[in-house]
């Protein structure tokens, strides 16, 4: 039978590990479970010597994972991945630094994976890989003669072409995605812009609903937006508060407004301060009534743009309290640190209001969690930025523009003064589609379209020939 091999970068904590706080990790890692399989990836470790891949058991999931040298780290991962795709494609290119021989390192170890991952894996076996970090991983695949069929499921928005023209290794990136069988997208917007950024670099035939031909390949382009586990969720969010954090709520009177996010520039953090200061400047009458808590674990510290939004945020958040607090009250936490996954969908239950506004962002699945862990009788309310992919499922949230931190801060007094009736309303249409398209909805629709879809290597094909993968021009 066919087993399932899960590629990516982040790989879920294995025991005694220090948890990473990320979306992809939480989603696979949900995924799996149900379906079993081998989950290679990186395990968070610089090694300069080349060691042996760490296996590790844990129910029906065989973990195999790798560490990195410090070049290859520096290469693939800060400058290539997160450097130049991260900030590109969430619009950012202001922040981008390319250079010519990260693109190579980053290459490099792409191939570099596969050769270490075509031992472990069967002839037919099927190989799901996920986002940015392994766009060429295919093509490597291809150049070993691998002949699985090969999925590819991109987490994070694809850019227009205004910005993905930007790139210098384009073409390179675009060919080698069509290595793949199936790539799956968040959203039809991101699926679009894809579909025209490679009309515009070579001759793309459209085959059928979603399928094209380009290159001299077959692949097939569709949108599966990720979802979460509602089951669990509410289970871990009614179960009882840590006594401390228990005894900290009773000592809260007033209502609660919570934030959580990897401390990305993606996230608008900065602009979402800057709303919640609005508010409590325009609407005085929450003064002393309400508390905004936001936890935002560092991420990618090793990275300067990372560093910068830190300093930025630190600044605002002692700004604001400064400005706003009293010897009685104090309007903002600001906690720099990473929450278990379990105790955060329980403070989420007791907050009445989630706060979750990125200026981009693939999915984020926070403000499904958030919605996921609220009590059906008395929810509160999601406040969601129009540019998340979620904001395309939930649209009984109030949406907002995170850039106008006036309709922010008008969206927050609405959400803080809505009725019982309203809120339930909202929440019940949520669920629909939490419930609907939920974390098992995106990996069968995924793994049953990459069994279906047709092969880019039909029996008689040939494989690519050896070689290296292409270079920008
Ligand atoms: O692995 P890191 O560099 O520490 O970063 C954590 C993860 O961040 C990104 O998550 C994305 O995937 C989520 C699930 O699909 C989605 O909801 C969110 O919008 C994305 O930003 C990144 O794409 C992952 O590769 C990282 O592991
Ligand atoms: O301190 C934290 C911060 C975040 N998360 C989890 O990390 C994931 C973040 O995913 P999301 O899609 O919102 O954004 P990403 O970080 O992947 O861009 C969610 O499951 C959060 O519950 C966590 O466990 N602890």
């Amino acid at each position: 039978m066919s087993r399932l091999v899960v590629v990516s970068n982040r790989i879920a904590a294995m025991e005694g590990k220090k948890e990473s706080a990320g979306g992809l990790a939480v989603g696979i890692m949900d995924s799996l479970k149900d379906a079993g399989g081998l989950w290679f990836g990186w395990n968070g470790n610089i090694s300069e010597e080349e060691l042996p891949l760490e296996h590790h058991q844990q129910d029906n999931i065989s973990f195999a994972a790798f560490s990195l040298k410090q070049s290859e780290y520096d290469q693939y991962y800060l400058n290539f991945s997160n450097t130049v795709i991260w900030p590109a494609f969430h619009y950012r290119l202001d922040l981008v630094q390319y250079q010519r021989e990260d693109y190579d390192g980053y290459c490099h170890v792409n191939e570099k994976l596969a050769r270490r991952l075509k031992p472990l894996v069967k002839k037919d076996d099927i190989l799901w890989i996920h986002d940015y970090h392994l766009l060429p991983f295919a093509a490597a695949c291809r150049k070993l003669g691998m002949t699985n069929r090969i999925g590819f499921f991109l987490h994070i928005p694809f850019p227009t072409s205004e910005i993905f023209n930007a790139l210098p290794p384009r073409k390179e990136l675009l060919e080698m995605l069509c290595e793949y069988d199936l790539i799956g997208f968040q959203a039809e917007t991101d699926r679009l812009a894809f579909i025209e950024n490679l009309s515009l670099v070579t001759d793309v035939e459209e085959l059928g609903e979603d399928q094209f031909s380009a290159y001299g390949k077959f692949v097939t382009v569709r949108v599966y937006p990720i979802g979460v586990e509602p089951d669990s969720i509410r289970e871990l969010a009614e179960g009882r508060l840590p006594p401390k954090l228990a005894h900290l709520r009773d000592k809260l009177n007033g209502q609660l407004i919570i934030s959580v996010d990897r401390l990305d520039y993606s996230k608008g953090l900065p602009e979402r301060f800057q709303a919640y200061e609005t508010l409590l400047e325009n609407y005085p009458q929450h003064r002393g009534n309400i508390r905004y808590f936001q936890i935002a674990p560092t991420s990618r510290g090793d990275v300067q743009a990372y560093q910068d939004i830190r300093h930025e945020l630190e600044m605002e958040a002692g700004r604001i309290n400064g400005h706003f607090s009293t010897l009685e009250w104090t309007p903002l936490f600001y906690l720099n640190q990473h929450y278990e996954r379990s105790l955060l969908m329980k403070i989420f239950r007791h907050c009445d209001v989630g706060l979750v506004t990125p200026l981009r962002d693939g999915m984020n699945l926070v403000a499904k969690e958030y919605v996921a862990s609220q009590n059906p009788a008395d929810p509160g309310v999601l406040i969601l930025s129009r540019f998340a992919g979620a904001a395309n499922e939930l649209t009984s949230a109030l949406l907002v523009n995170p850039y106008d931190r006036d309709g922010v801060a008008s969206a927050l007094d609405k959400a803080l003064r809505m009725p019982q009736a309203e809120r339930i309303e909202r929440y019940k249409a949520m669920m629909d589609v939490i419930t609907k398209n939920d974390i098992v909805h995106w990996r069968k629709s995924f793994l049953n379209d990459l069994k279906a879809v047709p092969h880019q290597l039909e029996p008689g094909q040939q494989p690519l020939k050896e070689g290296s993968l292409p270079k920008p021009a």
